[in-house]
């Protein structure tokens, strides 16, 4: 996919808000890219942008060769906040995307199958949200996201909300859905830069004011991803460099 010179203006209160400015870069098939960057520098702008949910005010996205111009049956979408349907079952919600495509869900039955079990979450396939954790929810969300085999997946800080430890186990269950699936595409973006580094081949550094992306960031670590990787010198120096670009354009603040 490619994002040519991508920029969103929002017309703020108090004047124009350049949300994203000169956003220019392509991302490899099958390449997991992480966005990070301050607060409000624009990174769920430049997702939505590349998702088709806001359109761009300057320049342009394809994905696939084709021009982005609005939310699209190839992609998946994950978010902060699972959203899941609160009447329905676990299994009918990983469904939903496919009932909503008028698809055939029989057909779909055994990738859900697989994607539960994968998370570790077939046994409470008949259960609704409510009766789940919210790590659990999550992951019923990335099964969602995931079931329709998405060109490109997009994932909007889905595990901000989740304690620490919770966090960690769905790294490493998202790291290993990601290497069990045909390597699609995938942006995500986060507030950690471990977690980043840890599922991204490729980490953009984006600054605020202007919003711009300052640094991009190739993750040469093995494939699959474990968590012992977290101890490794390689892991922990990209990590380091990654923060010091963060810095470097943000003046010296934490993100
Ligand atoms: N609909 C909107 N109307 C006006 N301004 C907006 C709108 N959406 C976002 N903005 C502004 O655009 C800028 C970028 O916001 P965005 O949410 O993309 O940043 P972010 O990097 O994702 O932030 P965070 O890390 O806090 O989620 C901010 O200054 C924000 O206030």
């Amino acid at each position: 996919m490619s994002v040519q010179d991508a920029g969103k203006t929002y017309a703020g209160r108090s004047g124009a808000v350049h949300a994203v400015e000169h956003a220019d870069f392509d991302i490899d098939e099958g390449d997991f890219v992480s966005l990070v960057g301050p607060s409000g520098c624009g990174k769920s702008t430049l997702m939505a942008m590349i998702g088709g949910l806001e359109a761009p005010s300057t320049g342009r996205i394809r994905v696939g060769g084709t021009p982005v111009d609005g939310p699209r049956r190839d992609f998946g979408y994950v978010f902060q906040d699972a959203t899941l349907l609160p009447w329905k079952s676990v299994l009918d919600n990983v469904l939903f995307p496919i009932r909503a495509h008028r698809r055939p869900v029989t057909e779909f039955q055994p990738e859900a199958e697989r994607l539960l079990r994968l998370t570790g979450l077939w046994d409470f396939r008949d259960k609704r949200p409510a009766e789940l954790s919210g790590g659990m929810r999550q992951r019923v969300a990335i099964c969602r996201g995931l079931i329709h085999d998405p060109r490109l997946l997009l994932m909007d800080e889905p595990f901000s909300a989740l304690d620490a430890i919770t966090r960690d186990d769905m790294n490493l269950a998202l790291a290993r859905l990601w290497d069990q699936q045909q390597r699609r595409t995938a942006v995500f973006i986060t507030h950690s830069i471990r977690e980043a580094v840890l599922l991204s081949d490729r980490v953009l550094v984006m600054n605020a004011r202007p919003s711009r992306i300052v640094a991009d960031i190739r993750v040469p670590l093995v494939r699959p991803r474990h968590a012992g990787l977290q101890e490794d010198p390689v892991f922990n120096q990209i990590c380091a460099f990654v923060r010091e670009k963060i810095h470097e354009g943000h003046g010296g603040h934490d993100v």
